[in-house]
């Protein structure tokens, strides 16, 4: 049987510890249900007690829910040592599980505490009894273990000596700074592991010099039952361990076992995405913008031969698909495998200059995107793969101070002129809601705006082009760009592409 690996994920708790990330009560929740229900990991920790009167409604809203549907053990809340402050909050939350805050290294005890190691578990041993007679399970955190046990390995030692004799669940073993690396994670975890060979241990990894996902593989190597993730890796400073990368050692390195549905973590990590409002790195692995997208014609090329460069992190596992970026590097096999996604078909002459006008563009550094195929393909050879029935005639905007924006459109669908007004929240809102006037006019749907992106390059110049990026759900999920001195006009070039996009089919 494979070793299995049981996760908590910590997002609503120490992933809103990230400066500026503060999640309402109905983002709580909907995280928290898509973690438990759909992503399936162990157990989740959602808040730490005492904090605030909006983060006891938050856990209550979480609790309420995971205990009508079988969560309710599955939940985790941060408290302290106490006596019974933090047990009756979580009490009254509806919690059933304490993640008792401690301290694991004797530096911290006498000098934040100042208390021994004696007194320190005496207060311990006051709260677990507390617990123990609520029918509160207790897991304990020593914070600012690696620290501990480099400095003051006895006092950790005795510690868990002592811990041992209570009732308690687990200890979460915290790299509080993200001090460690990946030998002497293994080199300490091997000793809790070889003093207290009945305890189950967690993992609890920062990740300050980007070793976060090595020391949790050297932390499950040695035996840890357990290890703490977050989302999109959120946390203090530089975070901590994300999920996604974890799930891909676990799985495809130690071959190790989880229940974690990894077809939901896309998904799931977009959410927090954008709820958080930070933006995952294009580059993140699993979960970022590009990491399933082939640049290189060559890569595009073995793909069509026989799936040359298959590997086991195959995009469809985590419910997304491959693609093939548009530029300079771009081949014949990379516009192929875009134009076979349109349904267009172009003879070797015209594929050619085709991708001639490609590299032209990228070298100019200009993204091309698979929606923006069609309109280079009319540019370069003039065949109407896409009608531009829709034009915009004129438009006016107007922003004022105390004033709702207005908009006045007029677009030419098929010939005939179509005229609205309307106002918004802004220039582009007050487009879009006139667009969406003449729309229910013609009888027909737009595609819901469901990401909105602009790039500004560095520097002040304040005429510089920007990009527009916008992406839309209809039946398919699609991106637009614009670009424009002016951030509006940006956007309104990439919906007018939107338009005709939606009117040829493609
Ligand atoms: C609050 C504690 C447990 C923590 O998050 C840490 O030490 O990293």
């Amino acid at each position: 049987m494979p070793q299995y690996v049981e996760i908590l994920d910590t997002t609503l708790r120490d992933g809103e510890q990230t400066s500026g990330v503060s999640f309402t009560e109905s983002e709580k929740l909907r995280v928290a249900q898509m973690l438990l229900s759909e992503l399936k990991v162990d157990r989740i920790e959602v808040a730490s007690a005492r904090v605030s009167d909006g983060e006891f409604r938050s856990a209550k809203v979480i609790l309420d829910w995971a205990n009508a549907n079988g969560f309710g053990q599955a939940v985790e809340i941060l408290g302290f040592v106490d006596g019974d402050i933090s047990l009756k909050w979580i009490e009254k939350a509806g919690g059933h599980v304490i993640n008792l805050l401690c301290k694991g290294s004797k530096k911290h005890c006498e000098k934040q505490l100042k208390k021994t190691l004696d007194q320190h578990l005496a207060d311990i041993a006051n709260t677990v009894s507390i617990a123990n007679e609520m029918g509160i399970t207790v897991n304990v955190y020593l914070e600012d273990w690696s620290n501990g046990i480099k400095d003051s390995e006895d006092y950790v030692i005795d510690m868990v000596k002592g811990l041992e004799k209570m009732n308690i669940n687990r200890i979460m073993l915290p790299d509080t700074l993200g001090m460690l690396n990946h030998k002497q994670t293994t080199a300490y975890c091997s000793i809790m592991t070889s003093n207290f060979p009945d305890m189950k241990f967690d993992f609890h990894a920062h990740n300050d010099y980007d070793l976060s996902v090595a020391n949790v593989y050297s932390a499950l190597e040695c035996g840890f039952s357990g290890v703490h993730t977050t989302l999109n890796g959120l946390g203090e400073r530089a975070g901590n361990v994300p999920l996604s990368s974890v799930i891909g050692i676990v799985k495809d390195h130690l071959n190790y076992d989880m229940k974690v549905d990894e077809s939901k973590l896309y998904k799931t990590c977009k959410l927090v995405e954008s709820f958080s409002g930070l933006r995952i790195p294009a580059n993140k692995p699993l979960i970022g913008e590009f990491v399933f997208t082939q640049t290189s014609g060559i890569h595009a090329d073995g793909d069509n031969k026989d799936n040359l460069y298959h590997n086991s992190i195959n995009p469809e596992r985590f419910g997304r698909t491959y693609s093939y970026a548009l530029g300079k590097m771009s081949g014949k096999a990379s516009i192929k495998k875009n134009l076979d996604e349109l349904g267009i078909q172009l003879s070797p002459e015209e594929t050619k200059k085709v991708t001639a006008k490609i590299i032209e563009l990228g070298d100019k550094k200009e993204s091309i995107s698979k929606e923006d195929l069609p309109f280079i393909i009319k540019d370069v050879l003039g065949s109407q793969i896409v009608d531009p029935s829709i034009k915009i005639k004129n438009y006016s905007l107007s922003v004022a101070q105390g004033l709702k924006s207005m908009a006045t459109l007029c677009i030419e669908v098929n010939g005939k002129d179509y005229e609205k007004t309307a106002a918004g929240d802004g220039q582009y809102d007050a487009f879009m809601n006139s667009l969406n006037l003449i729309y229910e006019e013609l009888g027909k749907e737009l595609p819901k705006l469901v990401d909105y992106e602009v790039q500004i390059p560095p520097g002040g110049e304040t005429d510089a082009l920007v990009i527009t990026t916008i992406t839309w759900q209809s039946e398919k999920r699609f991106k637009t760009r614009g670009l424009d001195s002016d951030q509006t006009v940006a956007a309104i070039k990439a919906t007018i592409k939107m338009l005709n996009i939606i009117e040829n089919n493609i």
